[in-house]
């Protein structure tokens, strides 16, 4: 039912769920507490939300701060996007090192990014609908983020649409992270 194909960087699991095809159309199980558990993703919902974006939108790199830190899981169901995250924990073998993927309506790909990574994406559409689920409810005063361009990602393109707040952020090498790696 769910097969993990890729882990980029410690941590990190691409997901490839099962896709049943008939001659309506298409069922696709994008998570299950106990199937996931025995792949060693050990994940409570607590909230789930999703946005959509135009081409060149570029949102991030955001996180949430301890004691509100929380795993994440994201894909993409209509358009495309290049998802993004940064390894933000101290003592990490990666700390420092980034690591991109395609998810697209597509490819259904589904992408489990635990704490301690900072996460973003570009859109490659006009009408990219990500959706989110995280183990941890929002808390706007630990929501933050790292400047998009302050980590040596080399995003395509050389015109972005991205809000203030994000614009705002601290460059990586200015943000003091209170994430530790723990195997
Ligand atoms: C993230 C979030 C935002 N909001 C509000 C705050 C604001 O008024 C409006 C839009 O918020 P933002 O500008 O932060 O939305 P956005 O930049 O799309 O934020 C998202 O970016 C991607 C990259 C992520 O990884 C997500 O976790 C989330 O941080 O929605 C909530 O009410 N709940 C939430 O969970």
């Amino acid at each position: 039912m769910f097969e993990i194909i890729e882990e980029p960087l410690p941590g990190l699991k691409i997901v490839k769920p099962r896709q049943f095809c008939d001659d309506r159309g298409e069922f696709i199980k994008t998570f299950h507490s106990g199937l996931w558990k025995k792949l060693g993703l050990s994940f409570a919902l607590e909230e789930e939300f999703f946005s959509v974006s135009k081409l060149n939108v570029l949102r991030g790199m955001h996180f949430q701060l301890p004691p509100h830190a929380h795993n994440k899981v994201v894909y993409c169901v209509s358009g495309s996007v290049l998802d993004v995250v940064v390894d933000l924990r101290t003592g990490s073998p990666t700390f420092g090192k980034s690591a991109s993927i395609e998810l697209s309506g597509d490819n259904r790909l589904i992408f489990f990014i635990p704490i301690g990574f900072a996460h973003g994406f570009l859109s490659l559409s006009d009408d990219s609908c990500m959706i989110y689920k995280t183990d941890m409810v929002y808390a706007p005063e630990h929501d933050t983020g790292i400047r998009w361009d302050s980590f040596g990602f080399n995003w395509p393109g050389d015109s972005f649409e991205i809000s203030d707040r994000d614009q705002g952020f601290a460059k990586m090498n200015e943000f003091d992270s209170p994430f530790l790696f723990t195997r």
